[in-house]
């Protein structure tokens, strides 16, 4: 399959680590929007909203998930990747959109665990099981439309990656 695979979802569903363990089973390249940005910008996330808003950082973001989008890749996307409709409209047409879908404890225990500030600046300003909680409720919506297949998240990533070696095999077949 050289269609590109975008996996979309929340902050900890796993984009970034399914995305590496997906690549390596399937001789695939890899990328990621985030580190990819801020590696273009030199900057963070957390600089980037800090100088120039979370609006700046939004276009930089679609500009980037263009400039990433290739053949055999598969491209862990921002969190937020869905707001815009260009974007959802742009993955659902360009390859496979794939929404790694997991409870809001689950979330939370994880980016408890790994805070990564840098890239993940407060989105609410509220503590992070009440913020994790609200804006899975705003965007889960978003995540379905924009996805071909929705995988549970909540296991561990090589059960994540078989999950969606299987689901598009069968697309494949189908
Ligand atoms: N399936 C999993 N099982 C257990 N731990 C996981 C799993 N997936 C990810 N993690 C852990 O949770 C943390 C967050 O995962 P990851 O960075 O891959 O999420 P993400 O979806 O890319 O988040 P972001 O949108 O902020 O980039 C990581 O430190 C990782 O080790
Ligand atoms: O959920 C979000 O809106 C975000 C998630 C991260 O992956 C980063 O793209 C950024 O911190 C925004
Ligand atoms: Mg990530």
């Amino acid at each position: 399959m050289t269609q590109p695979i975008f996996l979309v979802g929340p902050r900890g569903c796993g984009k970034t680590t399914v995305g590496l363990e997906l690549a390596r089973v399937s001789q695939s390249q890899f990328v990621d929007t985030d580190h990819w940005l801020q590696t273009q910008a030199r900057q963070t996330i957390a600089e980037i909203v800090e100088k120039e808003g979370w609006e700046s950082f939004r276009a930089r973001e679609s500009d980037t998930l263009e400039a990433v989008t290739a053949p055999s890749t598969i491209i862990a996307t921002g969190g937020g990747i869905i707001l815009a409709e260009r974007n959802r409209q742009f993955m659902r047409e360009k390859g496979i959109v794939i929404y790694l879908c997991a409870p809001v404890s689950t979330l939370v225990e994880r980016l408890e665990a790994f805070p990564e500030e840098g890239q993940r600046p407060t989105l609410t300003g509220k503590p992070i099981s009440e913020e994790v909680s609200e804006i899975l409720a705003e965007r889960d919506a978003l995540y379905r439309e924009a996805a071909h297949h929705v995988i549970d998240a909540a296991q561990s990533p090589e059960q994540v990656v078989n999950q969606i070696v299987t689901a598009l095999r069968l697309a494949c077949a189908s």
